[in-house]
């Protein structure tokens, strides 16, 4: 009875005891086994076998079930004898669990396993994909967070398995866990003081007159491509700016690829959007079944989305509606609130034709109709998205006007004598970008100001307290 076919609305959705060609031709690629396990629909592995790839694994097998979660392995038994057997004949060197396992299953399907085969559930495959890449101080810091709590409850989990063994271990692995706990509270400090910097720099920003926006989404939504599209061209990929604001002669241009996590730190470019200045930041994708926490640690992405003046939250029109779903909720789960206002757009216009935009509307509709107010306060902001082509520009033009909208504006209109200390005021006033017109007229300057509302109060203070000129 302990056949897992045997349990009622529960059965295999398709597996391969043979192994398959691996994905990958790299014969250097370390071999993979993917394993998928679902409640619901059966398993669909491309996103999982996408990551695998990324992250330089050759998949040469997968098993998959339909089948409730099992305590022990996930899996049922058999199924997990099966993937067993599978690993061995493929000489795999991982098998890659398509989900979060809790620390007791990672250890006994390693148990199960032919020795040596390690166990990558999803969010370890995301740490592995980000830890060659990590290359800032505050990327670094991110990823030794994401890690060491991701660790923690397995190294706990080894701990009490080898105490239960041999009691004498159990000093050791309660300072191994001790440490962990130590330099967990350690990055998450660190982190803290690199969040504060940016607040500071933020607010900076904020008063020299740019704007913030920034860029949203699921992980290969066309998020790079489109930044690519609005940033200012001072060079190919815009003038970049460094997380803080600060020009970042060394990074590169914006990098676009068609696989997952091509971008791996958020980067900032200048862009005038309408009449606006602003600051555009390019972020790191979301991606399904992360656990919240880690995603978390990925601080700068989070914040910078939920900080911006506006959020550009980017969904691909060319995902079928399931995935479409599937990948606008992750994005809203990892985003749950937003300060600025949120611009949804549907990306990659130009892959589906009118009628298939016409679906995508449909499905990112029906999507939004689905939400729970109370998963995505700012449900209202995602109605009507904004289709879009970065590779042919359509829809460009309409999303500079509804991001224009968005931005937080003022107006004013000013009289000032002229003088020194109005052109002062005004020159003030130009380097941040709220002065719309200027009128001679005799001894006065007539000013119109629009813009962001602190910095055309601070012009209107400024031109209102010019003095006539001895
Ligand atoms: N046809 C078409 N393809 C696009 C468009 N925008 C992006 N793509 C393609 O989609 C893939 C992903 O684009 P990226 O810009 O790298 O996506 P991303 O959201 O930055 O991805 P990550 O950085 O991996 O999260 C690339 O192959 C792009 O060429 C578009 O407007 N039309
Ligand atoms: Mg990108």
């Amino acid at each position: 009875m302990s056949r897992d076919d045997d349990a009622t609305n529960e059965r295999d959705a398709s597996s391969g005891p043979e192994p398959s060609e691996p994905d990958a031709a790299d014969p250097d690629a370390a071999r993979a086994v993917v394993a998928a396990r679902s409640d619901g629909e059966p398993p669909d592995t491309t996103e999982i076998r996408e990551l695998a790839a990324a992250a330089g694994y050759a998949v040469v097998g997968e098993v998959t079930q339909r089948r409730r979660e099992d305590p022990t392995y996930d899996l049922g038994r058999g199924k997990a004898e099966e993937l067993m057997r599978l690993a061995a004949d493929a000489g795999a060197e991982a098998v890659i669990y398509d989900g979060g396992l809790s620390p007791g299953q990672t250890f006994s399907l390693g148990d199960l396993l032919p020795a040596g085969t390690a166990v990558i559930d999803r969010p370890r495959l995301v740490l592995e994909l980000f830890a060659d890449a990590a290359d800032s101080r505050a990327a670094d810091r991110q990823l030794e967070l994401a890690r060491l709590r991701y660790e923690l409850p397995r190294l706990r989990e080894a701990v009490a398995r080898d105490a239960s063994e041999d009691v004498r271990l159990q000093p050791e692995g309660d300072s191994r866990v001790l440490d962990v706990e130590k330099r967990i509270e350690s990055a998450e400090r660190a982190l803290d003081e690199i969040a504060d910097d940016r607040a500071a720099r933020r607010a900076e920003r904020r008063a020299a007159g740019f704007d913030l926006i920034a860029l949203a989404g699921y992980t290969n939504a066309g998020k790079s491509t489109l930044a690519r599209r609005l940033a200012d061209e001072v060079d190919e990929a815009g003038d970049p700016v460094d997380d803080n604001g600060d020009p970042a002669a060394d990074v590169g241009p914006l990098a676009v690829a068609d696989r997952p996590f091509e971008t791996l730190s958020t980067t900032t470019r200048r862009a005038t959007i309408g009449d606006r200045r602003t600051l555009l930041t390019d972020t790191v994708g979301f991606l399904d079944g992360l656990p919240h926490e880690s995603v978390r640690s990925f601080r700068a992405t989070i914040e910078s989305v939920r900080t911006a003046d506006c959020a550009l939250l980017v969904v691909d029109a060319s995902d079928d509606p399931a995935d479409l779903r599937r990948k606008l909720l992750a994005s809203l789960s990892a985003i749950e609130t937003t300060e600025g206002h949120v611009v949804p757009v549907l990306s990659k216009a130009d892959e589906v034709g009118s009628d298939g935009l016409a679906d995508a509307v449909e499905a990112y509709e029906a999507a939004v109709d689905g939400l729970d107010p109370r998963d995505a306060p700012f449900v209202d902001a995602l109605r009507s998205p904004i289709p879009v082509s970065a590779r042919d520009g359509t829809g460009l033009a309409d999303l500079a006007d509804a991001v224009a909208d968005a931005l937080p504006t003022a107006t004013a209109s000013v009289s000032a004598p002229n003088g020194g200390a109005a052109q002062a005021a005004l020159s003030w006033a130009y380097d941040r970008g709220v002065v719309a017109s200027v009128d001679y007229e005799g001894e006065t300057v007539a000013v119109d100001l629009a813009g962001r509302p602190d910095v055309v109060a601070e012009a209107e203070r400024r031109l209102n307290g010019a003095v006539p000129p001895s």
